[in-house]
This record gives structure tokens, sequence and C-alpha cells, in this order.
């Protein structure tokens, strides 16, 4: 595992341990079984991504462990409706403070705000944070198999599926793809970003795809710049990309979508 992320899943350890001593794990067990998580159509998130075509899942991040701060400004509700109205997918918020600069309140305020199914992107290493992020709102879950052992993935997936939570499954290689693949996982996304020197190789999705299980959601993420970089992907039948950095960037948010898309 490369340090970068030896450092969030043992920061993430980290922020586990200080929100258990607010509401313990039963707590929050309790909380979703009692009604308290908002309303949200069961496995949203999947049933978007199933629709034909590459569907866009457009991610709201401040900074990165790779580029530093990428938006000085930083309205993220109104950038997240932004995405919503020009016909993002889903969108993608990242809730990990330290490097991404991401919090759990950036994500409920978006929440409220637009319908657009969402991804709570963080670093999961228990089983709490999918508690949490039922609790917030969300439909979707990262699971990153670079920080999970076999039976951990097994483990979340089926609360996941409990939670009618959609996951999705990060590989970044042949032998997690193949870790993907054993647990069932309905959804995997492969990221591009090698994250032991931080390059990004849409390449790295090229050669992966054509080893995936036919049947799972195929998610292209990461270093997706241009509309070339899309309909490359589209030709090798991606069904989603997830993209980041060239979004948060963009002075306009929804011409770029636009743009990406391929839109007239
Ligand atoms: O982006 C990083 O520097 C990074 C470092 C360590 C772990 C994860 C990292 N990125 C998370 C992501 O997967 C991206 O935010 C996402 O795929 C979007 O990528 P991009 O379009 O290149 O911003």
């Amino acid at each position: 595992m490369s340090t970068i992320l030896n450092q969030l899943a043992q920061y993430a350890r980290v922020r586990v341990a200080a929100d258990m001593e607010e509401n313990s794990l039963d707590v929050l067990r309790q909380l979703c079984t009692g009604g308290a998580a908002p309303v949200r159509e069961p496995f949203q998130f999947e049933k978007t991504l199933r629709k034909p075509g590459v569907s866009f899942i457009c991610e709201v991040k401040k900074a990165s462990p790779s580029k530093g701060v990428i938006a000085e400004q930083f309205p993220y509700v109104q950038i997240a409706q932004e995405y919503e109205q020009a016909g993002a997918d889903c969108i993608s918020c990242l809730t990990e403070p330290k490097w991404f600069l991401g919090s759990d309140e950036i994500f409920q305020e978006i929440r409220a705000n637009v319908d657009t199914p969402m991804l709570r992107k963080d670093f999961m290493v228990d089983e709490y944070q999918i508690y949490q992020a039922k609790l917030m709102g969300a439909d979707a879950v990262l699971l990153i198999c670079a920080i999970l052992n076999l039976e951990q993935l097994k483990k979340y997936l089926k609360l996941c599926d409990n939670l009618c939570l959609s996951a999705m499954v990060e590989v970044h290689n042949e032998q997690e793809l193949q870790m993907a693949a054993v647990v069932g996982a309905r959804i995997i996304g492969v990221n591009n970003r090698n994250l032991r020197d931080f390059s990004v190789d849409t390449g790295n999705s090229r050669h992966l795809r054509a080893l995936a299980p036919a049947d799972a959601l195929f998610v292209a993420e990461s270093g997706i710049q241009t509309v070339q970089d899309v309909h490359q992907l589209r030709q090798i039948g991606v069904d989603a990309v997830l993209v980041g950095e060239s979004l948060m960037r963009a002075a306009h948010k929804s011409k770029m979508l636009h743009k990406l898309r391929g839109d007239r």
C-alpha cells in the first residue's frame, strides 16, 4: 500500500475513534434503524449508473494530497447545484478533513440542497463510517481495496446492502480487481492515479476494463480532463467517469461538464 494511503487510513482510524467517543456504534445503528437517516430511494446511485451511455460523477473537493489546494474559493453548495443543473448524474463529495479539506458538514449541507445521488468519498476503515454515511444522506460509499482485507470488504458490502447504500469498490491493479470480483462488487471504480508517485494514466482503466466482470458497473476515476479522454473511455465501454480537478478548476463548471460530455 502506498504511504499516502497508509496515512489516510491511519488518520481515518483516529477520526473514527474520536467520533465514537461522542456516539457509539450502537447509537449510530439505532439511529439508522429508527429512521433518523434522510429518506432516499434505495440504491439510487447504482440505478443511475445503470442507464445507457457514460454517466458523470462530478466531484466536490477543495484540495487533494497530490495537488494541495485546488479551489481557494469553495462555495460547495453552489458548486453542487451547478453540477446538478448541468445534468451531473451523481455527485462525489470528499469528507476527509486533513488532506482534502472536506467534512461531514459540507456533505450534509450539499445533501440538503441537491437531490442528485451522492457518494461519500472517504477512506473507509470501519463499519462506523458506513452508518455515518447513511445518516448523512449518502446514496453510496467508496470501499478502497488497498486499505481493506477481504473479510472487511465482504462485511462492509453486506452492511451497505442492508442499509440500501451502493458501494463503489475501488481498485488500482489486477490483484485488487480480482478481490472486487471475488466479493461480487456491483460497482467497480478503477483509479487511474498511481498513489505512489501521483501520476495519472487513463490507460489503467483501459487495461483493467477487459479484465473486469462484465455484469459489474465500471467507473473510470481520476485524470479525466478532455472530451477525448471521455471518448476513449466510452469506446472501451466504461459506464461512468468520476471527474474532480478539471471541474473544480473550471471557472464555469456547467460549461466544462457540457464540454466533457461533448454536448452541442
Ligand atoms: O487525488 C489525490 O491526490 C489522491 C491521493 C490519495 C488518495 C486519493 C486521491 N484522490 C482521490 C480521488 O480518487 C480523486 O479525487 C478522484 O478520482 C477525482 O480525480 P481527479 O479528476 O483527477 O481530480
